[in-house]
């Protein structure tokens, strides 16, 4: 019998508000924010091992093969469930990373699934979210694969009917550290709590787009030249900006009158992740 490999996309999310209530004693950030997924994916192949080694055989520039979450996250998974098995895996990497649409804690949830169905494990939704919240705290999400309505951290989930139109993400050429966001002594930590509805009424903000605007003058930059065509804004710290259209046509229009200089991508926004359409046409 063949051994089959299995392959599963990792998509972006964006963080379509992202207000900050306060700061925990922690120093983790109590945050109000809309998740919704697009259609634009790294993607990961799983293939598994006897020996119990997990071995990613991708490297990712600036990254250790221990520490890339991918990694980290098949080693915890094995940790807790006492696995013997192993796994090689590959990563076709599309995401841009330090970008706000979440590579990284992408990468981890769709390990977390796709070695929860490989070995066998049986572990719910429930537990994986708990697990890879120990990784990031925009695991969760990424693991559950509804669009939702975040709270705590990030990682209190409620899933939120949204339209999901056409976004043009535009890339500016910076890495964003969200660690030195988070610590910047002009960030604002004091919006008020919302609900959700009349939020998504009067549309938010990105409470850190103001702080990475001033610290990354092309981010700044990028936005001037997107507010031309469309209402724009930052996703999680960025450095990615976006802007939606009803269609994919508009969103082309505007993306072959950004230059060179300020790649972008375009990809329908999803209520329901890649991740998990392709899990469910499996069983
Ligand atoms: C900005 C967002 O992308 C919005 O979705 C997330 O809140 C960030 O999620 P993430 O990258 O998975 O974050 P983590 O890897 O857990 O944390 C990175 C760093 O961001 C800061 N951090 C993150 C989340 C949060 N609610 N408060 C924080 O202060 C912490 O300083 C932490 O050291
Ligand atoms: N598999 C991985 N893919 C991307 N980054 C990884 C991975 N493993 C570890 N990292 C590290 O995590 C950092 C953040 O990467 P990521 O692409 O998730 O950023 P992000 O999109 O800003 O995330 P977020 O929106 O969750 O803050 C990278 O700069 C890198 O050092």
């Amino acid at each position: 019998m063949s051994i089959e490999r299995l392959t599963l996309p990792a998509p972006a999310k964006l963080n379509l508000f992202l207000h900050i209530l306060g700061r925990r004693d922690d120093g983790y950030h109590e945050l109000q924010t809309v998740f919704q997924f697009v259609d634009h994916a790294d993607e990961l192949h799983f293939l598994p091992r006897a020996d119990g080694q997990i071995r990613l055989h991708t490297a990712l520039l600036g990254v250790d093969h221990d520490q890339n979450l991918i990694v980290r996250a098949a080693r915890l998974l094995q940790k807790v469930t006492g696995c013997s098995q192993g796994a090689d895996i590959w990563l076709d990497k599309r995401l841009p990373m330090g970008g706000g649409i979440g590579g990284g804690s992408s990468n981890a949830a769709t390990t977390l699934l796709g070695l929860n169905h490989l070995w066998s494990l049986g572990a719910n939704l429930d537990e994986l979210a708990e697990l890879g919240l120990t990784l990031g705290a925009d695991v969760p999400v990424f693991v559950r694969g509804k669009a939702a309505w975040a709270e705590g951290i990030g990682e209190q989930l409620t899933p939120v009917e949204l339209e999901e139109p056409w976004f043009l993400v535009a890339i500016p050429q910076v890495s964003v550290s969200t660690a030195k966001i988070f610590n910047d002594p002009l960030l604002t930590r004091n919006t008020p709590p919302s609900k959700v509805r009349p939020v998504l009424e009067w549309g938010g903000r990105n409470d850190c787009q103001s702080v990475v605007e001033k610290r990354y003058p092309e981010i700044h930059n990028a936005l001037i030249l997107l507010n031309k065509f469309v209402s724009a804004r930052l996703t999680g710290t960025g450095s990615c900006i976006f802007g939606s259209f009803p269609n994919e046509t508009e969103a082309v229009k505007v993306a072959d009158q950004l230059p060179a200089t300020l790649p972008s991508f375009i990809a329908k926004g999803s209520n329901i992740s890649m991740l998990h359409r392709k899990l469910e046409s499996l069983f």
